[in-house]
C-alpha cells in the first residue's frame, strides 16, 4: 500500500529524476515544493512554509509560488548557485479523468540560464566541461545565451586546467568526476560560486546532426568526447532544439599568450584586486564600445592576447585606420549604437523564448547594418574592408519581421497585438469581426441609454460574466421588465444580459480566441524561420562585434595618444616613453612620469628594480607586461615608440592577491608560483616579481632570489623584472652578463622624501621605509623610536665595519711585513687594493655618516625639488651602493642589519640584537 497520496507518489517519482535540483512541481496555478526543497527554499526565498497532508503520518513541508512570478523565484536561486526543475502538466486538468500527467520540461541551471543577473550585458556566461582520456585533457566552454562553443586539449597539467577555467569563469563545470575534484580544490583567485555535476554521458548522434558530419570529422576523439559530454548535459537538462549552437570553434592553446589567473588578477585585466570592479581594469578602460556583443569580444581579446604576428598586425591596421579617422569612426560609432544584442536575441529565438520585442529589436538592428557595411567597405582599411565583404546584411530577414510585427507588440506572445494588419488575410477577417462586434456593441449601448432613458447605462465587460449591461440602483425603476436578464449585483448598481447581447458577445469572443490562436501561430511560424537562419544571424554578430572592437580600441587609442606598436618576432623589447595605461588615465594634468625599458637579448635581459617603498616599483613592472598585452591583443600602446616581441606567456609573482589564498603562507604560495615559472617559461615569455623572497628570513629570502635570479639568468634565458628590497642583490650585475641594475629614483629634502616616479640605472640602497609609514600616518611616537632604533643598529653596523677595517689593516700590515721580509713590493700592492674596495676614510665611518640613498640624489642641488616631469636622470647619475667590505662576516652583520624587522622588535629584543651584533663585532 503506498504511503502517500498518488499526488504526492507522483511527485516523488518525478523528484527521483532531479535529485541535485528543486523541483518546481506545477499545480494549478502554483509551482509547489515539498519535504526538504519546501524548507531549503523558504529560507532561500524568504516564503512561508507550510504544510500539507500528503497520506503520511506527518504533514508534508510545502511551500509555492505563483506561476506567473515563478522566473524571479527561479532566477534568484540560480544566482545562490542552486539548480531549479521545472515540472509541467502536461494534460488539461479540466479534460483529464484522474491524476494528470506531470513531467520535467526543463532544468535551469547556472549555466543554462538565459536570462536574469547571473547574464551579464557584457560578459558571457560559461558553463564548463572537462574530459580526461588517454593523458590528454580536454575543456569545451559553452554560453548558450550567445551560443559559442569552444573545444581544445592538451597534455595532461593541472595547471593548464586551472589557467583556461579562469579565462572561462563559469559558473558551472560538468564531466570528469576526478578532474572536477582537483578544479574544486584549487583556489582559484575570486571564483564565483561554481556548481559541479559529474557527467559521462555522450551524445555523439546529436552532436553529429547538430554540427554536421565535416564538423565532427574535422574533430580530434578527445574533442568529439568532451563536446559530446557538454551537449548530452545540455539536451538532458535543457530538453529542446540547442539551435543557437551552430558551430564548434576547436583552437589549440598555443594560439594565445598564457595568461594564469593570477597574472590576470595582478595585472588587473578585467576587474581591480581589490574591490573586484571593472571600474580600474584595463578592460574598463579599453571599453567604448556600443554593443554588448563587442563588449564581450574585447573582454575574450583581453582573455586571449595572440601570438601570431600576421593576425595581430591584421587588427593593428584597422585600429590605425579609424585612429587616424575621427569621422568615420564616429559614424561607426552613431550605426553601432542602434544594434540590440544580436548575440542574446538569437539565441532566443533558437530556445523559443523570444518575443515580439525581441524581434523588433532584431529587425531595428539589421536596419543599421547596409550602413555599417557600407562604411566599412569605404574605409581605406584592408581589414575592414574585409571584414565588410563577409558581412551578410540579412535584409530579407529584416524584412520578414518588418511585414510581420507591428511596431509596439506586447510582452506577451499570447495575447494577439502583434501581427500586422495586411499580413495574414484569415486574421484580418477575425479582428474584423471582432471589431465590427464591439462597434455594435458601442451602438447597442447608444440605443439602450434612448430606449431607457438612463444615461448612466453602460455595457462593460469582464472575464467572469463576459458582457453585461450595468445600472445603477437609483435607475433601476426606469428598466422595463422581462428584457433582462439579471447577472450580477453590485452594490450600487445591477448587470444585466440580453439574448442579442448573449448572441453578439459569442461571435466576438469566438473571433477574439481564433485571432489570438492564429496570432501565435503566425508568430511561432515566423520564429521558426528565423531559427533556421540562425547561424547567418551568428556570423553577423561576429562582424558587427568586431568593427566594434576596432572602434573602441581606435578611441581610447587616440584619447590616450598610444602608438602603433612595432611588433618583432625576434627577442628584444624596446620602449620609449611608455606609461601605465590605466594609472595615466586617472591621473589629472599628465602627470604621469614616462618610463623607457630596454630588455635585450644580449646584456639587459633581467632588469633588477630597487628603490623605496611607494616610489613606482610595482606600477611600472605592470606597465611592461600590460605593454606587450596590448600590443598582441592588437591594441596600440602607451609610449613614445615601442618594439615589442611576441611575448609566449607572462608570469607575475605579485604579492596582492595571498590574502585570498586559503590555508596557504604568502611564502608557499610564491614558491608554488616560482616552481610553475621555473617549470613553464621559455625564452620568449616575460617574467614579473615583485618583491622577491619575501616572507621568510632576510638571508634565506636573499638567497632564494638570488638563487632563482641566477636560474632564471642561465637556464631560462627570457626578458625578467624583478624588484626587491634586498639592495645586497645588486652585486648580481658583476656576475650576471644579462642582468642590469636599476631603481626608482627619490630625492631627499629637508625631511622630507619625493618620489621622483623616474627609472633610473643603478641600484638604490635606501629602503625609506619608516618615512613611508609616517606618510601612512602612524603614530609620531612609533616613528620616532623607529627612526631611534634604526639609528642604533646603523651605528653598531658602522661600528662593526671600522672595526673590521682596523682589523684589516692590522692584518694587512702583518702581512706586508712578511712579503717586505721575502724582499717584494707586495705590501704596497695589497695596500692599494684595499683601499680600492673600501672607499670610506675611518674619519668618515667614526662620523657615522649615512651613505646610503642620497648618493643618486646628489645630481640634483641641495634644496632644489625638480620637476619629476622634467627631470633629467643621466645613465651616471646614479652611483651604485658603495660595495663597502667584502668579506663576509662584516656583509653578514650588515644583512643582519639592514634586514633587521625594527618595526616589529621591543626595545629589548633591539638591545639584545646590539648586544649580538657586538658580539659578531668583536669575533673579526
Ligand atoms: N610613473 C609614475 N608616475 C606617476 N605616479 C606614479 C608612477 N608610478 C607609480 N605612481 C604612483 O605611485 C604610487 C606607488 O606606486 P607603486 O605601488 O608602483 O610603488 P612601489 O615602489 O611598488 O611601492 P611598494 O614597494 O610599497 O609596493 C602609486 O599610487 C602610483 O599611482
Amino acid at each position: 500500500m503506498a504511503k502517500y497520496t498518488p499526488m504526492i507518489e507522483q511527485y516523488l517519482n518525478v523528484k527521483e529524476q532531479a535529485k541535485d535540483a528543486f523541483l518546481f512541481f506545477r499545480l494549478g496555478d502554483f509551482y509547489e515544493m515539498f519535504f526538504d526543497d519546501a524548507i531549503l527554499a523558504s529560507k532561500e526565498l524568504e516564503i512561508t512554509l507550510t504544510g500539507r497532508e500528503g497520506g503520511g503520518t506527518e504533514k508534508i513541508p510545502m511551500c509555492g509560488v505563483p506561476y506567473h512570478s515563478a522566473e524571479g523565484y527561479i532566477q534568484r536561486l540560480i544566482e545562490k548557485g542552486y539548480k531549479v526543475a521545472i515540472c509541467e502538466q502536461m494534460e488539461d486538468a479540466s479534460v483529464t479523468k484522474g491524476m494528470v500527467r506531470r513531467e520535467i520540461v526543463r532544468v535551469v541551471t547556472p549555466g543554462t540560464i538565459m536570462d536574469g543577473k547571473v547574464v551579464h550585458d557584457k560578459s558571457n556566461n560559461y558553463m564548463v566541461c572537462v574530459t580526461e582520456a588517454g593523458g590528454l585533457m580536454s575543456l569545451s566552454a559553452c554560453d548558450l545565451s550567445t551560443g559559442e562553443l569552444y573545444v581544445t586539449s592538451v597534455p595532461w597539467s593541472e595547471e593548464w586546467l586551472r589557467d583556461e577555467i579562469g579565462l572561462y569563469e563559469p559558473s558551472e563545470i560538468i564531466g570528469d568526476a576526478a578532474l572536477l575534484e582537483i578544479i574544486s580544490s584549487q583556489s582559484l583567485p575570486g571564483s564565483r560560486n561554481i556548481v559541479y555535476t559529474a557527467w559521462d554521458r555522450r551524445e555523439d548522434a546529436l552532436v553529429r546532426t547538430q554540427f554536421g558530419e565535416p564538423a565532427w570529422a574535422r574533430l580530434e576523439e578527445e574533442r568529439r568526447a568532451c563536446v559530446s559530454l557538454l551537449i548530452s548535459y545540455l539536451s538532458e537538462t535543457q530538453k529542446r532544439s540547442l539551435g543557437q549552437l551552430t558551430q564548434i570553434a576547436s583552437y589549440e592553446p598555443g594560439q594565445y599568450m598564457v595568461l594564469d589567473p593570477f597574472t590576470r588578477r595582478n595585472l588587473e585585466l578585467v576587474e581591480t584586486v581589490r574591490e573586484r570592479s571593472k571600474k580600474g581594469s584595463l578592460l574598463w578602460l579599453l571599453d567604448r564600445t556600443e554593443t554588448s556583443m563587442g563588449a564581450r569580444l574585447l573582454r575574450r581579446r583581453i582573455d586571449k592576447p595572440l601570438l601570431s604576428r600576421s593576425r595581430i598586425e591584421e587588427r593593428l591596421e584597422a585600429v590605425e585606420h579609424l585612429y587616424n579617422q575621427y569621422i568615420l569612426r564616429e559614424d561607426l560609432r552613431m550605426a553601432l549604437k542602434e544594434i540590440y544584442d544580436l548575440e542574446r536575441l538569437v539565441g532566443r529565438i533558437a530556445f523559443g523564448s523570444a518575443n515580439g520585442r525581441d524581434l523588433n529589436a532584431l529587425k531595428l538592428s539589421l536596419r543599421q547594418i547596409p550602413s555599417l557595411k557600407e562604411l566599412c567597405a569605404q574605409s581605406p582599411s584592408e581589414t575592414l574592408r574585409r571584414v565588410a565583404a563577409d558581412t551578410d546584411i540579412c535584409d530579407d530577414l529584416c524584412e520578414l519581421i518588418e511585414d510581420a510585427i507591428v511596431d509596439e507588440p506586447p510582452v506577451s506572445v499570447r495575447d494577439g497585438g502583434i501581427i500586422k494588419p495586411g499580413y495574414h488575410e484569415r486574421l484580418d477577417e477575425f479582428r474584423e469581426a471582432s471589431t465590427s462586434g464591439k462597434r455594435w456593441i458601442a451602438e447597442l449601448e447608444a440605443k439602450e441609454r434612448a430606449a431607457t432613458g438612463i444615461k448612466s447605462l453602460k455595457i462593460g465587460y469582464n472575464k467572469v460574466f463576459g458582457y453585461f449591461i450595468e445600472v445603477t440602483k437609483s435607475n433601476l425603476s426606469s428598466l422595463p421588465e422581462g428584457r433582462y436578464e439579471r447577472k450580477q449585483t453590485l452594490a450600487n448598481a445591477e448587470r444585466y444580459v440580453t439574448p442579442e447581447l448573449k448572441e453578439k458577445e459569442g461571435l466576438i469572443l469566438e473571433a477574439q480566441e481564433k485571432m489570438v490562436d492564429l496570432e501565435y501561430a503566425l508568430f511561432t511560424e515566423l520564429r521558426d524561420k528565423l531559427n533556421t537562419q540562425v547561424s547567418r544571424l551568428q556570423k553577423l554578430a561576429e562582424r558587427i562585434a568586431e568593427i566594434d572592437v576596432y572602434q573602441s580600441l581606435a578611441a581610447v587609442s587616440a584619447e590616450y595618444r598610444f602608438v602603433k606598436p612595432e611588433l618583432s618576432d625576434g627577442y628584444d623589447y624596446i620602449v620609449e616613453g611608455g606609461r601605465h595605461p590605466v594609472v595615466e588615465s586617472v591621473m589629472k594634468d599628465s602627470a604621469f612620469i614616462a618610463n623607457g625599458t630596454d630588455l635585450r637579448k644580449d646584456g639587459s635581459s633581467i632588469l633588477l628594480i630597487t628603490g623605496p617603498n611607494m616610489a613606482g616599483k610595482s606600477t611600472y613592472m605592470r606597465q611592461v607586461a600590460l605593454l606587450s598585452i596590448l600590443a598582441q591583443l592588437g591594441c596600440f600602446v602607451p609610449a613614445e615608440r615601442a618594439v615589442i616581441p611576441l611575448v609566449d606567456r607572462i608570469f607575475t609573482r605579485i604579492g596582492a592577491a595571498d590574502d585570498l589564498i586559503g590555508g596557504q603562507s604568502t611564502f608557499m604560495v610564491e614558491m608554488a608560483d616560482i616552481q610553475v615559472m621555473t617549470e613553464k617559461a621559455t625564452p620568449r615569455s616575460l617574467i614579473i616579481i615583485d618583491e622577491l623572497g619575501r616572507g621568510t628570513s632576510t638571508s634565506e629570502g636573499m638567497a632564494i632570489a638570488q638563487a632563482v635570479i641566477e636560474y632564471v639568468h642561465d637556464h631560462i634565458g627570457c626578458k625578467a623584472l624583478v624588484s626587491t628590497h634586498f639592495h645586497e642583490l645588486a652585486h648580481l650585475q658583476e656576475s650576471l652578463g644579462g642582468l642590469k641594475n636599476y631603481s626608482m629614483a627619490v630625492q631627499e629634502s629637508g625631511d622630507k622624501v619625493h618620489f621622483l616616479r623616474k627609472l633610473i640605472p643603478g641600484a638604490a640602497d635606501s629602503s625609506y621605509g619608516i618615512y613611508c609609514a609616517r606618510l601612512a600616518g602612524l603614530p609620531g611616537s612609533i616613528i620616532d623610536r623607529a627612526y631611534g632604533l634604526l639609528q642604533g643598529l646603523e651605528q653598531a653596523s658602522l661600528a662593526a665595519v671600522a672595526s673590521e677595517h682596523g682589523a684589516a689593516l692590522q692584518r694587512e700590515e702583518t702581512a706586508s711585513a712578511s712579503l717586505a721580509a721575502e724582499g717584494t713590493d707586495g705590501a704596497v700592492m695589497a695596500r692599494e687594493q684595499r683601499e680600492d674596495a673600501f672607499p670610506y676614510t675611518p674619519r668618515d665611518l667614526s662620523h657615522g655618516e649615512r651613505k646610503g640613498g642620497v648618493v643618486q640624489l646628489s645630481i640634483f642641488g641641495e634644496d632644489e625639488v625638480p620637476d619629476p616631469r622634467t627631470a633629467k636622470v643621466g645613465k651616471d647619475g646614479h652611483a651604485m651602493a658603495p660595495e663597502a667590505v667584502q668579506t663576509p662576516a662584516i656583509r653578514g652583520i650588515i644583512d643582519a642589519v639592514k634586514g633587521a624587522d625594527v618595526m616589529n622588535m621591543t626595545p629589548l629584543q633591539a638591545m639584545q640584537f646590539l648586544n649580538d651584533l657586538k658580539i659578531q663585532a668583536k669575533d673579526i
